[in-house]
C-alpha cells in the first residue's frame, strides 16, 4: 500500500488544522503518527479514512483518491479515539455489520479476540465501559484485515496488561499477516519499540518523518560548551539547539557521521524527548 499525500491543508471555521503537509508512506510497515494535543494527527487521519476531504492538495491510496472512493475505503479500517461505534448494536451486530463492509474480515480472529479482551457479545456497545469499547475498537482493527489499519489512541480506559494486550497483537498480526498499520498514541516511550517509522506533527505541519533505524542511529544529542558543540556538529540536520551561559544542547541528525570533540557528551534521545525538542524548536522559531 502506498500512501501519497500532497500540499494538504484543512480548515475549519476558525482553525487551520493542517498547513501544507506532504509525505509518502509505503507499507507493509507499522508507523507512529505523533504529535502534541492539537497537532491534527486526528484530523489527517479522518481524511486518510475518507471521511473529511481537505481543504487543498490530495491524499491518495495506492494513486486514487480516498475521499469518496468507497472502493478503496473497504481497504482502509479507523478505529477513531472516541470509538465509532452504533451506541444502539450489540457487540456481535457490530462486529457482523464491520465484517460485511470489510472483504477481507476474518472471523476467526475477531471470535477468538472476543475471549482474549472477555466481551460479552451480546452487551450493547451503549453499556460497555471506555476500555471495553477500546478493547471493540482494537478486535474491529485487527479483524477487518485492511491493508491499511488505523488505530487512533486505541487504547482509552485500558489497563496496562490490556494495554500489552495490544502491542502482543499487533506484533504478532504484523509477521503473520504484513499491513500498514498506523498508530497515534500519547504514550509514546510505550510504544516506541514497535514503530518501523515515525511522523511528527506539530501544528498542523510535518516536523519530521524517520524510519525507526534512522531515529535510534543518527540522532544524537550533543551537549557541551557551546564553542565545541557547535564545531562538532558544524554542517549537520539541527533539530533541537539551545544554549545557555555557555553550555549548549544540540540534537542532530547525524546520518553517519560520527561526532567527535573535546569536552562533549553524546547521548541517544528517546522518542518522547524528540517530541519535547521539536516541539521547543519550532517555538524558538516561532519567537524569532
Ligand atoms: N471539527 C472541528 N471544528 C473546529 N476545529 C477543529 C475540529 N476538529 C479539530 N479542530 C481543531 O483543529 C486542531 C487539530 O485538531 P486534531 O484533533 O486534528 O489534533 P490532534 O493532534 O488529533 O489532537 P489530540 O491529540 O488532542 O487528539 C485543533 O486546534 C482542534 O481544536
Amino acid at each position: 500500500m502506498m500512501i501519497k499525500v500532497s500540499n494538504v491543508s484543512k480548515s475549519y471555521k476558525h482553525k487551520q488544522a493542517l498547513k501544507n503537509v506532504s509525505f509518502t508512506i509505503e507499507g507493509p510497515k507499522i508507523i507512529g503518527f505523533l504529535g502534541h494535543n492539537g497537532a491534527g494527527k486526528t484530523t489527517f487521519l479522518n481524511l486518510l479514512a475518507g471521511l473529511i476531504a481537505p481543504s487543498n492538495g490530495s491524499v491518495c491510496v495506492n494513486g486514487e483518491h480516498v475521499f469518496n472512493a468507497p472502493a478503496i475505503l473497504r481497504d482502509i479500517c479507523f478505529v477513531a479515539e472516541s470509538g465509532n461505534f452504533q451506541e444502539e448494536m450489540t457487540i456481535a451486530q457490530s462486529l457482523k455489520a464491520n465484517s460485511f463492509f470489510y472483504p477481507k474480515w476474518d472471523e476467526h480472529l475477531a471470535l477468538e479476540l472476543l475471549q482474549v479482551f472477555a466481551l460479552n457479545p451480546k452487551d450493547k456497545v451503549r453499556s460497555l465501559s471506555k476500555g471495553l469499547v477500546s478493547a471493540l475498537g482494537i478486535i474491529t482493527g485487527f479483524a477487518s484485515n485492511a491493508g491499511i489499519t488505523i488505530f487512533d489512541e486505541p487504547y482509552i480506559g485500558l489497563d496496562v496488561a490490556g494495554r500489552n494486550t495490544f502491542y502482543d497483537l499487533l506484533i504478532e498480526q504484523q509477521s503473520e499477516n504484513p499491513r500498514l498499520f498506523i498508530l497515534s498514541t500519547h504514550l509514546i516511550d510505550e510504544a516506541s519499540e514497535l514503530f518501523e517509522e515515525i511522523l511528527i506533527l506539530h501544528e498542523g505541519q510535518l516536523l519530521l518523518q524517520k524510519t525507526a533505524d534512522e531515529w535510534r542511529q543518527h540522532i544524537v544529542a550533543v551537549k557541551g560548551g557551546a564553542l565545541d558543540v557547535e564545531q562538532a556538529t558544524a554542517g549537520l540536520e539541527v533539530i533541537y539547539q539551545h544554549s545557555f551561559m555557555h553550555e549548549m544542547t544540540a540534537v542532530v541528525y547525524a546520518n553517519g557521521r560520527s561526532i567527535e570533540g573535546n569536552n562533549i557528551t553524546r547521548e541517544s534521545v528517546s522518542l518522547q524527548d524528540m517530541l519535547v525538542y521539536l516541539s521547543k524548536q519550532q517555538k524558538a522559531r516561532a519567537i524569532v
